[in-house]
């Protein structure tokens, strides 16, 4: 599990620390919030991360006492798939075609034996690429895992688990939010929603809505700038965890299985689940945000084998038909994204290349699964695939192998979503999305009257304008949030300054009190009780009237009588003091008698004009 730095303080003006919220395997902290990033930075060319899980025997594979084909070496990662034993029933040619093959991905997980060394539980596939996927999700990439496998290889197993071994989905959840609950005093905002739907048929459902009867299809659409997306689609927001639990039971109890000769609760569609995590950091001395938006999406296709080995009939057939469409035009999408001729034509230009390049494009809109992950297929997302197999397969095993080894190649060009938001833009933002609203409402009204055969394009405005209103309830959700931050910092300003304010009212209070005390000895002045009597009557300034120091006379001897007897050290110092002082009080008797005669002479103009009148 992952455990991450606690913010501190200290942290609070820089962005860097806990935005990323690096797992205990990780780096050194991030420093992408800090500033806005310009695309080429940002960008991360990467390849599709393969790894491949062997389970163990199902019941079927005992019963039949199949024997196991396939070896791991962890230390290379390896993966060896051994031909079956000859048995009477091999007529020959089909056995040549047997072989021991090799190959070598990202990781192989051996899940077959819980008793040797190397076996892998639920918890490692986690730990070896589902918490670095969620790193890059609070980076700000998009990611995509997608378990591929025939039926009964343990996709859903790896993907979504049980309740005692939770698989990659529900562990994902959990880490999100234990890595957000363990930030929550920072001044990010973090926005979760989740969706859930699968590809039935050719047909997207929605997964978190009541099944209908008929089943209720959504449209996919394409946006200029949000790209693909599925019209309508439940987008729930999540608070924690037990939210999302919620969900996924609702979505897996919704979704289309059958039982197949291969697998009791076979998936027979292709389900997606997808977390959305937008981050909002708000900078209080620039009044501005930066957001950054990461999509995971978590794939669980359904079996890759041929119609003729689940003994399907019927509706099975049909349904095995249209899920291999999706299938088989996923493969033709990784042979071309694969394929080194496409991706030398990707780096030259010129016209004579762009022909070529018109000729090898890839068949995305040739089914509705690569469609939708278009983007997470060579596009803008990080991505990883689980190739689930069989211990015992030959032939299907080996297909999975292939296909793995071949996406391998797919190269991704994944970039940070992050935007830099100032308030007044985001102010904006909301006033044009408002705007909008209001023409596509004038639009949807006038749509009303119109004939029959709009009714079809009314229906398109009408959820043009539902989405923009969700999209404006978004935006005005994620302004209250980034005031809320606001005041949390303030909050946590005002706590952090306290301590500093009680320290200065204490030193005012101190420095008052100070001053009281020297405006007191200056208006009464600390006199010795004798000299006081003789000094204060004879130099009192107040006094106009006082005599003027003569001399020094019996008094002042006796001012200072207190001493002794007048004699010896004591006595010789006191009398140098008081001839000092004597001299002093002549030349302020001196002064006084200056001023007094200034004073009278020379008449202040506006004292003497008050005389005068
Ligand atoms: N690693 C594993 N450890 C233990 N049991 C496993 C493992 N992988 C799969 N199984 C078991 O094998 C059976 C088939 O697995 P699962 O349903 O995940 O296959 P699937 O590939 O999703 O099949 P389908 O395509 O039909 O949905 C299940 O009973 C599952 O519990």
């Amino acid at each position: 599990m992952a455990h991450h730095r606690a913010m501190t303080t200290s942290d609070l003006p820089t962005y860097h620390s806990t935005a990323s919220a690096p797992s205990l395997r990780s780096r050194e902290p991030m420093e992408v919030m800090e500033r806005p990033l310009t695309p080429l930075e940002s960008a991360d060319a990467g390849h599709v991360k393969v790894v491949v899980r062997v389970r163990k025997f199902i019941r079927r594979e005992l019963d039949s006492k199949s024997p196991c084909l396939i070896e791991m070496r962890p230390h290379n990662n390896e993966t060896i798939i051994h031909p079956p034993p000859v048995t009477q029933e091999d007529p020959k040619g089909t056995r040549r075609q047997y072989e021991e093959r090799s190959f070598t991905f990202d990781k192989s997980f051996w899940s077959h034996n819980e008793k040797d060394a190397h076996y892998a539980q639920q918890h490692d596939i986690y730990a070896s690429f589902g918490e670095e996927f969620l790193d890059h999700n609070f980076d700000g990439y998009h990611t995509c895992i997608f378990a591929y496998g025939q039926t009964g290889s343990g996709k859903s197993y790896t993907m979504m688990g049980t309740l005692d071994q939770p698989g990659l989905i529900p562990r994902t959840c959990r880490g999100l939010f234990e890595r957000i609950e363990a930030e929550q005093n920072s001044s990010i905002t973090y926005n979760v929603h989740v969706s859930y739907f699968e590809i039935y048929n050719e047909h997207v459902k929605d997964l978190l809505t009541p099944r209908t009867n008929p089943p209720t299809y959504l449209k996919i659409r394409e946006h200029k700038s949000d790209g693909v997306y599925v019209q309508s689609l439940t987008d729930e927001p999540v608070k924690c965890y037990e939210d999302i639990e919620r969900l996924m039971k609702t979505g897996d109890m919704n979704r289309t299985t059958a039982c197949t000769k291969m697998n009791d609760t076979s998936s027979r569609s292709h389900a997606v689940f997808t977390l959305t995590l937008k981050q909002i950091q708000h900078d209080i001395a620039t009044d501005s945000t930066i957001e950054r938006l990461a999509r995971m999406r978590l794939v669980d296709l359904a079996g890759s084998e041929r119609a003729n080995r689940t003994e399907a009939t019927g509706q099975r057939l049909r349904e095995g038909g249209n899920i291999n469409q999706s299938l088989t035009t996923l493969g033709r999408v990784i042979a071309a994204l694969a394929d080194p001729k496409r991706q030398r034509a990707g780096r030259v230009t010129g016209l004579q290349n762009q022909a070529k390049r018109r000729a090898e494009v890839v068949p995305y809109r040739d089914s509705v699964l690569t469609w939708l992950l278009k983007d997470s297929l060579g596009g803008n997302s990080k991505t990883a695939m689980v190739a689930c197999i069989s211990p015992t397969d030959y032939e299907e095993t080996l297909s999975t192998l292939r296909y793995a080894d071949q996406a391998k190649r797919i190269r991704t060009k994944a970039h940070v979503n992050q935007d830099a938001v100032s308030a007044a833009e985001r102010d904006a933002k909301i006033l044009e999305m408002q705007e909008t609203i209001k023409l596509l409402q004038l639009s949807v009204n006038n749509a009303a009257v119109r004939k029959r055969d709009e009714v079809e394009r009314a229906r398109d405005e009408l959820e043009d304008y539902q989405r923009q209103v969700q999209l404006m309830q978004r935006a005005m959700e994620e302004s209250r949030a980034v005031s809320d931050v606001k005041i949390r910092a303030l909050a946590m300003e005002v706590d952090e300054l306290r301590p500093q304010n009680q320290a200065l009212q204490t030193e005012i209070e101190a420095l008052r009190r100070h001053l009281a005390l020297a405006v007191g000895e200056l208006k009464n002045p600390i006199v010795l009780p004798a000299a006081s009597s003789v000094m204060g009557s004879e130099y009192d300034d107040g006094d106009e009237n006082a005599e003027p120091y003569e001399g020094s006379d019996s008094g002042v001897d006796d001012v200072f009588s207190f001493s002794g007897d007048g004699e010896g050290e004591g006595g010789f110092e006191h009398e140098a003091w008081q001839a000092d002082v004597d001299e002093l009080m002549r030349d302020l008797g001196m002064f006084k008698r200056k001023v007094m005669d200034d004073k009278e002479r020379f008449p202040h103009p506006a004292l003497a004009e008050v005389g005068g009148n």
